[in-house]
């Protein structure tokens, strides 16, 4: 997982476009979401999300953020229905954060950042894997969660608690039987757009599936995320905060929504 591009004065997300020419395409990602200019559709279906636990295999450092990776050799863990035509397979899910809980998240809604953000990547089996669909516009499917400031959410505990032994770059550790469904919120209405990863290669493949309903986190499970480091074992310390890309121009984009 070697890479130059980070979130540092140097190499951070207004140096991206230096690497990536895409990182000022016509559909990049996070946006800031605006409720009343969304455009409700009656077409959109509800979003069918089926996780096998099961599935769930490490928990990785990669140098940017943490993701939890699953299993994605058959159609057991998949996202269809939705605004998506088809069957994506779940390939990881990971979080973006703030250094203090006024910021962190990646998309915004009315221009209010919240402490993180929570990303469930999936791939369109049309594809033969995850690497050809991330280049194709219908290849990936990502649905976002919001995380606000409450009390503590006992489901993420198991993941936080898995972090003290991943706490720097590179490291990883087994994480089975996590049910990524618990992390979800009561409601499964969403926002939908064409998109980018939010990270290099900034691949414009995401149709993205926002959650209104955010989910709660306690400020002292945000404390566990900061207690991640973006370097490697001996190298300076650098403490894994503010992993964010901040919001990009909609460029004539719709947000349609599945709700009035
Ligand atoms: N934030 S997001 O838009 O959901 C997102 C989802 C997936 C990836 C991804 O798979 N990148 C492949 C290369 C790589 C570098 N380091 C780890 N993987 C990047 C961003
Ligand atoms: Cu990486
Ligand atoms: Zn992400």
């Amino acid at each position: 997982m070697s890479h130059a591009w980070g979130y540092g004065p140097n190499n951070g997300p207004e140096t991206w476009a230096k690497g990536f020419s895409v990182a000022n395409g016509p559909r990049q990602s996070p946006i800031n979401i605006i409720p009343n200019q969304a455009q409700y559709d009656r077409s959109l279906k509800p979003l069918k999300l089926k996780y096998d636990p099961s599935d769930s295999s490490g928990i990785l450092n990669n140098g940017h953020s943490f993701q939890v990776d699953y299993v994605d050799d058959e159609n057991t863990s998949t996202l269809t229905a939705g605004p998506i035509s088809g069957i994506y397979r779940l390939k990881q899910f990971h979080f973006h954060w703030g250094a203090s809980d006024d910021r962190g998240c990646e998309h915004t809604v009315n221009g209010v950042m919240f402490p993180c953000e929570l990303h469930l990547v999936h791939w369109n089996t049309k594809y033969p894997s995850f690497g050809e669909a991330a280049s194709q516009p219908d290849g990936l499917a990502v649905v976002g969660v919001i995380l606000k400031i409450g009390s503590a959410n006992p489901r993420l505990q198991k993941v936080l608690d898995a972090l003290n032994a991943i706490k720097s770059k590179g490291k990883q550790n087994n994480f089975e039987n996590f049910d990524p469904k618990t992390l979800l919120p009561v409601s499964l209405d969403y926002w939908t757009y064409d998109g980018s990863l939010t990270t290099p290669p900034l691949l414009e493949s995401v149709t993205w599936i926002v959650l209104k309903e955010p989910i709660c986190v306690s400020p002292a499970q945000m404390a566990q995320f900061r207690s991640l480091l973006f370097n490697a074992d001996g190298e300076a310390p650098c403490c894994m905060v503010d992993n964010y890309r901040p919001p990009q121009p909609l460029k004539g984009r719709v947000v349609r929504s599945s709700f009035k």
